[in-house]
């Protein structure tokens, strides 16, 4: 029979050689994701028994993290801005420092009573949209994404975390069918080149969406749109808070201000201190 402790060390140590940065970290998660258990189950009750049916789940589960499959997917869900989010195949994995445009946000709107209107653009699992929606009680946001089943995990997270009443969802093309303004506009948009797609990470890109991910030749495609649509989508004195992929900085700036747009101090730099949220305004 195995205990919780057991099966806690046989992941590590599994984690461990398939060369794992964190594998007692990931045994842990895993465990916890795996069974719906708390830390303090780990911690107080960890000599209870296993059913052997739950151990042989957990320890598939764990051959498939060692071969690279992220521990977001296995388990179905990830952390963001405290916030529980599940997935989707059709959503990314939220990243942390994605949670540099909430920070950025929160900064340029103190007034936390506000009654802002927000617009995520791109919003996959809704993870910006709740994140905002979740500090400012009074807003009322709309999500938008190009995809059916990334709009639809939206809508379930925001349901799940008591933010439906709120919020809405909808399938679209960035901001083509929007014909209102928005106080705060927030977009984390594909911005990787095309060509770079093939040499990240296994884990980014055979698990997350090609659609979540691919920016076109140069990265920019969807900044080259946002940009064009922005100035029709803010208020006099809203905000756009843009997503950045390392070293587009410059580029980007140049896109928004040819637009018409102007920047709103440099762009907010992620807890790696990579220029990562991009502000601006209308002129
Ligand atoms: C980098 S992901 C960001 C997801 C989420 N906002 C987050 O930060 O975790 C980009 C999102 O944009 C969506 N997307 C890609 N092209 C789009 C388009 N033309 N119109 C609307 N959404 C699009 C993708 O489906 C994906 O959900």
């Amino acid at each position: 029979m195995t205990t919780r402790a057991g099966l806690l060390r046989e992941i590590a140590a599994a984690f461990a050689a398939a060369g794992l940065e964190t594998p007692e970290r990931e045994a842990r998660a895993l465990l916890k994701g795996g069974l719906g258990l708390a830390d303090i189950d780990l911690v107080a009750r960890a000599d209870l028994p296993v059913a052997e049916e739950d151990a042989a789940r957990l320890r598939a589960l764990a051959a498939r993290r060692a071969d690279g499959e992220p521990l977001a997917r296995l388990v179905g869900r990830r952390e963001f801005w405290s916030l529980d989010f599940s997935l989707a195949p059709e959503t990314l994995v939220p990243r942390p420092e994605t949670e540099t445009l909430v920070e950025a946000a929160l900064a340029l709107f103190p007034d936390r009573a506000a009654k802002l209107r927000i617009l995520d653009l791109g919003t996959g699992t809704g993870a910006i949209l709740a994140a905002l929606l979740s500090e400012y009680p009074n807003a009322v946001g709309l999500g938008i994404d190009l995809s059916e089943g990334a709009a639809r995990q939206a809508r379930d997270n925001l349901a799940r975390l008591g933010l439906a009443g709120r919020s809405a969802v909808i399938v679209g093309r960035w901001a083509e069918a929007i014909h209102s303004r928005f106080d705060l506009v927030a977009s984390n948009p594909p911005y990787i080149p095309a060509r770079d797609i093939a040499a990240l990470d296994k884990e980014v890109r055979e698990h997350d969406p090609r659609l979540a991910l691919d920016g076109g030749a140069d990265g920019l495609d969807a900044y080259r749109v946002l940009a064009a649509a922005l100035p029709g989508l803010l208020v006099p004195g809203g905000r756009a808070v843009l997503e950045l992929g390392i070293g587009q900085e410059e580029d980007v700036a140049a896109l928004l201000a040819a637009a018409g747009l102007s920047a709103d101090g440099p762009a907010r730099r992620d807890l790696s201190g990579i220029a990562r949220a991009i502000v601006t305004r209308p002129a």
